[in-house]
């Protein structure tokens, strides 16, 4: 018998973002976002696909209420899309967009459902960026007054508030490896961007306190675990660099107000050290009242120089893998956690997004997706392995709800609890729907079962 227990006030709950699964992308005044753009420019997405379309959930999210509330979940965390509200990035607003959310929000109090609310999951207004984007620094003050008009309008619906969704993708992965919007290639406009969405969530907050509104505010960084092939120095080293790229860059100006040395080192040789203006840190460090914790896969480091950035290597030492290709290893969930907890203290953590891209088709009305049950048990496992070691772990939200775009790999790469079929838009709830909900309800699972 190997029960996993949890606190019965622990919060579970399912993550999706705007872009990923509304679709409606040119109704009711929407404005044109980046992933419009991007996804729209032959190449950058597999077969083609974009968001025009998605999982129909503009339409659809009373029907999808309704898979959460059988679910049991009694948390939900969405995006909203600042295209959606100012399509134009700033000026006039959109109040069929507003309304939209409203709705949804409606709907899921009535369904004893919480709304948790990413206020930029990735969709930059195309307006904006055609101004410079991140880059900008009047992008900073365009998002802060973004947030303000989203909290002054669901003050005391929505009580949990999540700034920026996955810096570290918003600014490396499309800035300097390219494969996400906008899609540019340079380091030096990469950490730019880093420092720039970092001082556009302190400004949020900053808003979110002058205007005391209830609820809570944090951020959700990205994570993954680098593990040394040996115990020699320049493998721990290595990961550590490897690791800084994800943990410390992104948290050590929030939670210490300052850049790692060893970090701004590496892109000081690069000449990519970010331009940082008087009183940013200050704004960058104020104090937040949870964080949110995205991990999906860690892997194996070691030294080889100039292997990338950081004289970093992954060593594939033949860990099983999802059909993302990413190493299945929970150890590294519970060694980020601790690793979290040791560096900045006892923040309260919300598992934001954690979960396993496998592509199981319906078969006589049913998924068989046993792969994602036994991967949401390993990491469900490691979860409370590092509550059991004191981390404050607040709710664990799985990534995701529904199969959806999944950014450059489009629709072909499924992340979802319930299948979504993109020609009929049908859901079917897939068997890590039903462990899940099982789950959810006992508030533990069997090891064995
Ligand atoms: C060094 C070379 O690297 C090449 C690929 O590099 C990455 C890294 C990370 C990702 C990635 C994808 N996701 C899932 C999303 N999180 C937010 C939500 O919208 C989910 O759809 N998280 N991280 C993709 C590609």
């Amino acid at each position: 018998m190997a029960i996993i227990e949890f606190p019965k006030e622990m919060k579970w709950g399912a993550a999706t973002a705007a872009y990923q699964i509304e679709g409606a992308a040119l109704e009711d005044g929407r404005g044109l976002s980046i992933w419009d753009t991007f996804s729209k420019t032959p190449g950058n997405v597999l077969n083609g696909d974009n968001g025009d379309v998605a999982c129909d959930s503009y339409h659809r999210y009373k029907e999808d209420v309704q898979i959460m509330k059988e679910l049991g979940i009694n948390v939900y965390r969405f995006s909203i899309s600042w295209p959606r509200i100012f399509p134009a990035g700033t000026g006039e607003i959109n109040q069929k967009g507003l309304q939209y959310y409203h709705n949804l929000v409606d709907e899921l109090l009535e369904n004893g459902i919480e709304p948790m609310c990413t206020l930029y999951h990735w969709d930059l207004p195309q307006a904006l960026q055609d101004q410079g984007g991140w880059e900008n620094r009047k992008t900073v003050d365009a998002f802060a007054d973004y947030a303000e008009q989203i909290f002054k309008e669901f003050d005391g619906k929505i009580k949990k508030w999540i700034t920026i969704n996955e810096p570290w993708c918003v600014s490396f992965l499309s800035n300097f490896i390219g494969i996400h919007a906008p899609g540019f290639q340079n380091l030096k406009l990469a950490t730019d961007i880093s420092h720039h969405l970092l001082l556009a969530h302190g400004k949020a907050v900053a808003r979110f306190r002058d205007l005391k509104v209830e609820g809570s505010i944090g951020y959700a960084p990205n994570t993954e675990w680098l593990e040394p092939f040996s115990s020699k120095q320049e493998d721990i080293d290595a990961c550590n660099r490897g690791m800084g790229w994800f943990i410390e860059w992104f948290f050590d100006p929030v939670f210490k107000g300052q850049y790692p040395h060893f970090m701004l080192e590496v892109f000081d040789k690069h000449g990519a050290a970010p331009a940082i203006q008087a009183g940013d840190m200050e704004i960058i460090s104020q104090k937040i009242d949870f964080v949110g914790i995205n991990y999906y896969t860690g892997s194996v480091g070691r030294y080889k120089k100039d292997a990338d950035l950081f004289d970093l290597e992954k060593v594939d030492i033949g860990y099983e893998k999802t059909d993302f290709d990413w190493n299945i290893y929970p150890e590294g969930f519970y060694k980020v956690l601790l690793k979290i907890k040791d560096q900045y203290g006892d923040i309260p953590v919300y598992i934001t997004e954690n979960g396993a891209c496998y592509n199981d088709e319906v078969e006589n009305g049913r998924v068989k997706d046993q792969g994602r049950i036994d991967y949401l048990k390993q990491h469900l496992t490691s979860l409370k392995r590092a509550m059991d070691s004191g981390v404050q772990i607040k709710g664990y939200l799985a990534w995701s709800l529904l199969d959806n775009f999944e950014w450059a790999e489009g629709y072909h790469k499924r992340f979802g609890i319930v299948h979504v079929d993109f020609n009929t838009l049908k859901r079917t709830k897939k068997d890590s729907y039903y462990w899940y909900k099982q789950t959810v309800k006992n508030g533990w699972f069997d090891m064995n079962y």
